[in-house]
This record gives structure tokens, C-alpha cells and sequence, in this order.
């Protein structure tokens, strides 16, 4: 259907087709809540831990979860699997694993270890902000330059990472294993064009170290440091990998190296971070 067209000159089938597409968007969330569910309750290291494939009877009990819930677990799993995270295999109330929920599994070889990822960006902090976006819009002060500092006493995000330890380790383990996962990949593919003459490298705004510690492991005559914020280099254990860490704000001074990789991701979230964070 031509998405410009006066609805008045639509035919019942094109609206109703257009109502289905509404209800689509409206509901969009209930994917990215089931996925949040089931890496809280483990479900893709469950089905990985029995061979790949499980009846909804037996990963309830593989998750110890009460047997009245059978039937709900079976709506969530029907449902993840119409999103692609599980396989409905031909064996009757049976899901495996695909592609995309072998990138959540945690065990190393056998998944790619994202579940971090979707439990940080799908947490609380994350998500709320969005709910006040539209009275933000509408706000006349100019104080909060982002719903979420609206939302969250006026602090930007760095501020509340810093502030909630239990947010701030799921922050940094989300960006830990998504740094770790891509930068494999480019290590893999371009790391012999990418490296070559480059004797040190600077990771700024590198979190806890992951992907300069795959460039490290990978190139180990790449002197790989990390400059991040004092209370995330903190957070890090001592003498981990041969990265070195430097702790200040890359706003004030970067250490000298060859390279400096500065990995950021796009602005998707509108009401998180605005272009001055
Ligand atoms: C979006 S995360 C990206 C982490 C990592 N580079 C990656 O791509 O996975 C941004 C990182 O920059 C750090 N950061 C924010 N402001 C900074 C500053 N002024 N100086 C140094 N690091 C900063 C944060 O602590 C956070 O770990």
C-alpha cells in the first residue's frame, strides 16, 4: 500500500492491513521484553547446556521454574521463535537455538557471550527516560538537555554509571563483550592491514579493556593501553592482560601512541545522550 495515501480512498483490506502494521509497532517492545526475560532466565545457556534443542517441559525444569508456568514459557518461547531467537525443529513443543540466540550463549566456543549486552540496554535505566520524552519535548526549561537527566535527577549517563555500581558493572560488562565480539571479527578479517606498522595504540574510551585486549592477544608487538574514567579503570582487575590502563577524561589529554581507536556507537537512543556527552 502507498503509505501516502489519503485513507479515505483506502480499501477495507488496505486498513486493515495498515491496523495490522500499527498493532506491529505498538507492540514492537514485547520482543525486546520476551529477550530480556529469557537472558534473565538463562534460556539460551539452558538450551546450550542440552545439546541445542529442548521441549518446553524439560526447560522448565532445566530453570527450575514452577510447573505452573509451563504454559506461559511456552507463549514466550512461541513468540521468540516467531522473532528468530529460536527454532520451533520438528519435534513437537521443542526449540533449538539459531544463530541469533548462539550470540547470547555465554559458554566460550559455543556462543558469542551478547547476553550482557541486551540485559544492560534493556535495563531500567536505559529504558525509562523514554517513557518522558514527549513531556520533554514540551518542557520550556532548558536545564535537562536529555530525558534521561530529566529522568534521572539531572545527572548525565556517566554520572549515574558511576553512581550505580550494580547498572554501572552491567554497563561495562555490555560493552565488555561487545567490544570483544567485534573486534574478533576485525582482528580475524583486516587485523594484518589494520596493524601493520603500528607499534602502540591507545584505546580511548576503551571500558574495561576487551578489544584491546583481542588487539593485544592477536598483535602482541602493539603496545595496546586503555584511557578511560578514573572510576571504571578502578573497577578493573589489576594485571589483566597486558593492556595498561590510564585513568583521566580524553577531553583533557590523550597518552601518545600510534594509533588511537576511538570506537563509539550511533546515536540510536534520542533520549539518552545528546551530541555534547
Ligand atoms: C559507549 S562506551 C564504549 C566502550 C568501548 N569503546 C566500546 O566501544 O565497547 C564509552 C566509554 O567511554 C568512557 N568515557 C566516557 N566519557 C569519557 C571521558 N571523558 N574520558 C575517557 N573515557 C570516557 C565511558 O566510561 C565508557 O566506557
Amino acid at each position: 500500500m502507498d503509505a501516502n495515501r489519503d485513507s479515505s480512498l483506502a480499501t477495507d483490506d488496505e486498513l486493515l492491513q495498515a491496523q495490522a502494521e500499527l498493532w506491529n509497532h505498538v507492540f514492537a517492545y514485547t520482543k525486546s521484553m520476551s529477550l530480556r526475560c529469557a537472558v534473565e532466565l538463562g534460556i539460551p545457556d539452558a538450551i546450550h547446556r542440552r545439546g541445542g534443542s529442548i521441549t518446553v517441559p524439560d526447560l522448565v525444569a532445566e530453570l527450575s521454574l514452577p510447573p505452573s508456568r509451563t504454559p506461559y514459557l511456552r507463549r514466550l518461547m512461541r513468540l521468540l521463535a516467531h522473532a528468530g531467537f529460536f527454532d520451533a525443529g520438528p519435534a513437537p513443543d521443542a526449540y533449538g537455538l539459531t544463530l541469533l540466540s548462539r550470540l547470547l550463549v555465554s559458554a566460550p566456543g559455543a556462543g558469542q557471550g551478547l547476553s550482557p549486552f541486551a540485559l544492560a540496554m534493556l535495563h531500567p535505566i536505559i529504558v525509562s527516560p523514554s517513557m518522558s520524552l514527549a513531556a520533554w519535548f514540551r518542557a520550556a526549561d532548558d536545564a535537562a538537555r536529555v530525558p534521561f537527566a530529566t529522568a534521572h535527577g539531572g545527572r548525565e549517563f556517566y554520572a549515574v554509571v558511576k553512581e550505580n555500581p550494580e547498572f554501572g558493572a552491567a554497563f561495562n560488562e555490555a560493552m565488555a563483550c561487545d567490544g570483544r565480539f567485534v573486534m574478533d571479527l576485525i582482528v580475524r578479517g583486516h587485523g594484518q592491514d589494520l596493524f601493520r606498522g603500528i607499534a602502540s595504540l591507545v584505546d580511548v574510551g576503551g571500558g574495561s579493556g576487551a578489544a584491546a585486549r583481542a588487539i593485544a592477544a592477536a598483535f602482541p608487538h602493539v603496545k595496546c593501553s586503555v584511557l578511560e574514567l578514573p572510576h571504571v579503570v578502578a573497577s578493573v582487575p589489576p594485571g589483566d592482560g597486558g593492556v595498561e590502563f590510564v585513568a583521566g577524561d580524553m577531553f583533557e589529554r590523550v597518552p601518545k601512541a600510534d594509533a588511537v581507536l576511538l570506537k563509539v556507537r550511533p546515536r540510536r537512543l534520542p533520549w539518552l545522550m545528546d551530541e555534547l556527552d
